[in-house]
């Protein structure tokens, strides 16, 4: 069974300026369970932030619950109040490490001591300290550069000590905020390979906030997307983006674009002489090649439908190898409304963009 490790509950937040209020986060509900990575996406200003500071309280919300490992850490609504002491809210704060975009190291602190600041309210002794900071560093491939300042390592190496120091409490949550989106994209794949594998083999829950889909799609297991500090499509990350419901959801991950791409390639001469009433064009994802091989032959031998392709694409969620197919189906309405039905049958999602709106 699942077991949430962090648990909000209509969490709303109001920034109280002097001529406007601004709700950063409405009403939003969110579980995530041990172990999981999960993405919150959204454009800049969407409360992605906002939202996850509310976690660790860094952001006070104006109403809702926050719980994280059972514990509830603030609750507010019209019959409770309550919130945490501030010794025990400490306490709790080294269970969730934070990286951020731009590293937030000491600049005048050696890498090593960099780790080691973050022990420095521990109960170790000085040598315990330092031989976890090494260990550290060695977790993220940084232990010989345990001497180095900040400024003498590239992007890619100082979120690196970032991490480490994130690590240093022995935290059970990590929540990166936009932790990738200063790098370039090499550094990018190797920072989000380690938050893999920290996930993997340290058991890590991580929250991983970004506008960059590349990323929640190299790590996340589920996803959220935010929009107005709402909520607005959830769930399982290969799900969501073989199957999205918002518009927004479908412009952040590229699908809008690609239909664009689709129309524009279509070979208008081929379709000229046809009318509406005999082709439409249609978009596929599927996952898992084999589904789609045969695809052209069947629809052609079945139904008497006549696919062109336009364009293909493959793309890896996760590991999990996903395609798109932008194709034009040409036969009678019938028929090809009994291939669109067998392509479901199969597995395989599919979009219909009506002849007549393609070429208006
Ligand atoms: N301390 C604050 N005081 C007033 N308004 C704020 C404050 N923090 C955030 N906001 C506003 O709340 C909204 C959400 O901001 P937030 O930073 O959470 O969005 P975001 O999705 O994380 O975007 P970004 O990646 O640009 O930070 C924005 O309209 C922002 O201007």
């Amino acid at each position: 069974m699942a077991e949430p490790i962090i648990n909000l509950e209509n969490i709303n937040v109001l920034f109280n300026q002097t001529s406007t209020a601004v709700t950063a986060v409405k009403n939003v509900t969110l579980q995530v369970n041990k172990g999981e990575i999960y993405g919150v996406v959204g454009y800049s200003g969407a409360g992605k932030s906002t939202l996850v500071r509310v976690i660790n309280l860094l952001q006070l919300p104006t109403s809702g619950k926050v719980e994280v490992n059972g514990d509830v850490l603030f609750e507010k609504n019209d019959t409770v109040s309550k919130r945490i002491g501030a010794k025990d809210l400490r306490v709790k704060r080294r269970n969730i490490g934070m990286i951020f975009q731009h590293f937030n190291l000491l600049e005048e602190k050696t890498v090593l001591r960099n780790v080691e600041f973050a022990l420095r309210h521990s109960q170790k002794k000085e040598k315990e300290i330092t031989d976890r900071a090494i260990r550290l560093l060695k977790l993220v491939g940084l232990e010989d550069r345990k001497d180095f300042y900040p400024a003498q390592l590239s992007g890619g190496q100082q979120q690196r000590v970032a991490i480490a120091r994130a690590l240093a409490n022995d935290p059970e949550i990590l929540i990166s905020d936009e932790a990738t989106s200063a790098l370039d994209p090499k550094s990018t794949v190797q920072i989000l390979d380690l938050l893999k594998r920290i996930n993997r083999e340290l058991g890590l829950t991580i929250v991983l906030i970004t506008h960059q889909m590349e990323a929640v799609k190299q790590v996340a297991d589920k996803i959220a997307v935010m929009s107005s500090g709402e909520i607005i499509e959830r769930g399982d990350l290969v799900n969501v983006f073989t199957h999205p419901q918002k518009e927004l959801t479908k412009e952040l991950i590229g699908t809008k674009g690609e239909l664009a791409k689709a129309i524009h390639l279509l070979d208008k001469d081929a379709i000229e002489n046809l009318n509406h009433e005999e082709w439409e064009l249609v978009h596929l994802t599927y996952t898992g090649q084999d589904v789609v091989d045969p695809i052209a032959a069947t629809l052609y031998k079945k139904f008497d439908v006549e696919v062109s392709i336009i364009f293909g694409n493959v793309d890896e969620l996760r590991g999990t190898p996903v395609g798109t197919l932008f194709v034009t189906l040409k036969g009678d309405a019938k028929s090809r409304q009994n291939a669109v039905d067998y392509l479901k049958q199969v597995g395989v999602d599919v979009d219909e963009y009506n002849s007549k709106e393609v070429i208006a």
